[in-house]
């Protein structure tokens, strides 16, 4: 039994009297704490496909399990998201924005607030819980958003672009930062990523998939000795540029 089963998936979207595939024979199952990309040419239907794991609209067939059971996206808190865009509420302050998460499930009010300095603490933020988001940078606020996040200990974390604004050494950064911290919490990813190397650095395995219809064209898993390491530091290691030029073909062959 897989901890996320993805089984079948087809997609068509109906507008206007035309019908357009954007997913098609979409199968794959990832393990409890595993760290996978989607990655591929525009309009191959990335987003598509996190946007039906994360239950925004239901595939036209096929079905997704999560534990062997249907996945019941909002409902229980199963999934987290981090967007390109941290969605953070301005007027709130970064304690309060994580102290959020919390309070829609409920949980007990005195743990909340340890929870949440310990979560900020967690994401290099300790101190700055009484800061408003204006007064953070880019790559502060995406680590308050992963804070939030994480405070519903979701069990699958979809993460959508979450760096591509980010300035090129932040990004990096930030990617150790969120590896470091969902492989100390246990966490199952699923990153939707352009940037080759990203998805090499921190996943276990990729998927590539080819447009029109989205379907995925090749699997790639990436060698133990890079998984070993941080973002950072794989991609120093000699592996890293193989599998880059490998996976940078396929996917010129893709695009042209
Ligand atoms: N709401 C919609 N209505 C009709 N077609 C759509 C809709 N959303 C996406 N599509 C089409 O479905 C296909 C897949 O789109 P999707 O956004 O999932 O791809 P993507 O791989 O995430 O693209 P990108 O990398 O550019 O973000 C594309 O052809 C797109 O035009």
């Amino acid at each position: 039994m897989s901890f996320l089963k993805i089984q079948d998936i087809h997609h068509t979207y109906f507008s206007n009297q035309t019908a357009a595939t954007a997913l098609a024979d979409i199968s794959l199952d990832i393990e409890k704490g595993e760290f996978v990309s989607f990655l591929g040419p525009s309009g191959c239907g990335k987003t598509t496909l996190l946007s039906i794991i994360a239950g925004l609209f239901p595939p036209t067939s096929g079905k997704i399990l999560l534990e062997n059971n249907p996945l019941k996206a909002d409902s229980d808190f199963s999934i987290g998201y981090m967007l390109q865009q941290d969605y953070l509420f301005p007027w709130k302050t970064i304690e309060e924005n994580v102290l959020l998460g919390l309070k829609l499930i409920k949980k007990n009010e005195g743990l909340e607030k340890i929870k949440t300095l310990k979560l900020l603490s967690d994401v290099g933020l300790g101190g700055t819980g009484k800061l408003y988001p204006r007064e953070l940078s880019g790559g502060m606020r995406q680590r308050a958003a992963l804070a939030r996040t994480l405070a519903v200990d979701p069990k699958i974390l979809l993460l959508d672009e979450p760096f591509s604004a980010l300035d090129y050494q932040t990004k990096l950064k930030l990617e150790d930062l969120v590896f470091e911290t969902l492989k100390s919490f246990g966490k199952t990813a699923v990153l939707v990523t352009h940037d080759i190397g990203e998805a090499i650095a921190m996943s276990d395995r990729i998927y590539l998939f080819s447009a029109k219809p989205g379907r995925i064209y090749k699997t790639f898993e990436v060698p133990d000795e890079l998984r070993e390491l941080t973002p950072f530091h794989a991609r120093n290691h000699p592996h890293y540029s193989v599998l880059f030029q490998t996976i940078w073909k396929e996917l010129e062959s893709l695009e042209y």
